[in-house]
């Protein structure tokens, strides 16, 4: 397959070396919307930046320029940009006849003219400025610096149509990952973003030293709390159950090598938000769309407490220690309550 990768930040690196070292030989090219680099990319063989330490394959072909015509003749076009400039680059790529799949994990945050707008996921902006694309979303609990050096690791690909599905696994399923199909691509979407909220909770808790106890009530709590929301926009119950949803906050609330887990640790410790996040040199994506989930539960009815905690305190309304009173102040609650 020809398989090209738009995004050239640590996960859209690792990715294409995955790809470009799968048995079936696949052509990759992993495209750089900075000339330089790609330029020190191609020179260097690392990619200095995102994924320092890990060596390209040499089969691996490095692109800038247009990402269109970087997409020509390709056999699957993949997007890993951060959701801020999904929708700028599915416009460009409307017009493509291949499948298209992106990698990004969150809600759009509107800017500008459109601030008081729903923040989309992912597949709803696809439906807005490209919707002929056969497009899908590929997910599931991966950290960048160990799929780049090929430690064993499950996705999931999922989108409606079935030719997106299979050309994602013929992709990307390999020795070292395992490539599951699902057709619940609104779930899975809404566990890729709501896992990055619930990670800065924990990192949070940890970086206030109170306990695994309490960690584990923030991950089963969250995971309530991602069903919720997925279940009123549209999901399946089982996909929360999956790689998508507990699969990846288990990942992502625990290892320390999670960038939104970091920004969690960083607040406990004193820093402002703007400084966690200018030391990460990567996008957290819970940042910023926390307040956007937020905001589509409360449109929705959902209950949502940790969410609403990490957005107080992302706005600087309440501080560590009194985000966490705040949500161990709530009333007894029935644990199960939507039971029927
Ligand atoms: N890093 C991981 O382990 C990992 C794993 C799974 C999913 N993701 C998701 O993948 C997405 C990308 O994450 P990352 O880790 O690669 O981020 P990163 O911060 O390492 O890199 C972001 C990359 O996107 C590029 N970029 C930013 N705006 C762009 C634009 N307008 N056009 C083209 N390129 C642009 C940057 O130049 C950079 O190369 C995020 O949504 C993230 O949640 C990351
Ligand atoms: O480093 P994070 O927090 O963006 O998480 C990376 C991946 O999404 C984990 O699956």
């Amino acid at each position: 397959m020809k398989i090209v990768v738009l995004g050239a930040g640590a996960w859209g690196t690792a990715v294409a070396m995955s790809a470009a070292q799968h048995p079936a030989g696949h052509q990759v090219t992993l495209w750089a919307r900075n000339p330089a680099q790609a330029s020190a990319m191609q020179t260097q063989h690392e990619n200095t930046h995102y994924l320092p330490g890990m060596a390209l394959p040499p089969a691996l072909q490095v692109a800038s320029g247009d990402p269109v015509a970087a997409c020509y003749g390709a056999d699957l076009a993949i997007v890993a940009t951060p959701m801020a400039a999904l929708r700028g680059m599915l416009t460009a790529l409307q017009g493509l006849s291949m499948p298209v799949a992106w990698l990004c994990k969150g809600f759009e945050s509107p800017t500008g003219a459109q601030a008081a707008d729903a923040g989309l996921l992912a597949h709803e902006v696809c439906a807005q400025v490209a919707p002929s694309l056969r497009s899908g979303v590929l997910s599931g609990p991966s950290f960048a610096q160990e799929v780049a050096r090929n430690q064993p690791t499950a996705l999931v690909a999922a989108s409606e149509h079935s030719s997106v599905r299979e050309a994602l696994v013929a992709a990307f399923h390999s020795p070292s990952v395992r490539v599951y199909a699902n057709e619940d691509i609104v779930g899975v979407e809404v566990g890729g973003a709501v896992k990055n909220v619930l990670a800065i909770a924990t990192g949070l808790c940890d970086g206030l030293a109170l306990g695994l106890n309490a960690r584990a009530a923030l991950i089963t709590r969250g995971l309530a709390e991602m069903t919720r929301l997925g279940l009123a926009l549209g999901a399946r119950p089982d996909t929360f159950m999956g790689l998508s949803g507990l699969g990846d906050l288990v990942l992502t609330a625990t290892g320390d090598l999670s960038r939104n887990r970091r920004v969690g640790m960083l607040l406990a410790q004193g820093h402002t938000l703007a400084q966690a996040v200018e030391s990460l040199g990567h996008v957290a994506e819970g940042v910023y769309c926390a307040r956007t989930v937020a905001q589509r539960a409360q449109a929705l009815g959902v209950d949502m407490p940790i969410t609403r905690a990490v957005v107080a305190l992302l706005d600087g309304r309440l501080s560590p220690p009194e985000a966490v009173a705040t949500l161990m102040g709530r009333d007894p609650a029935t644990e199960f309550a939507d039971r029927g």
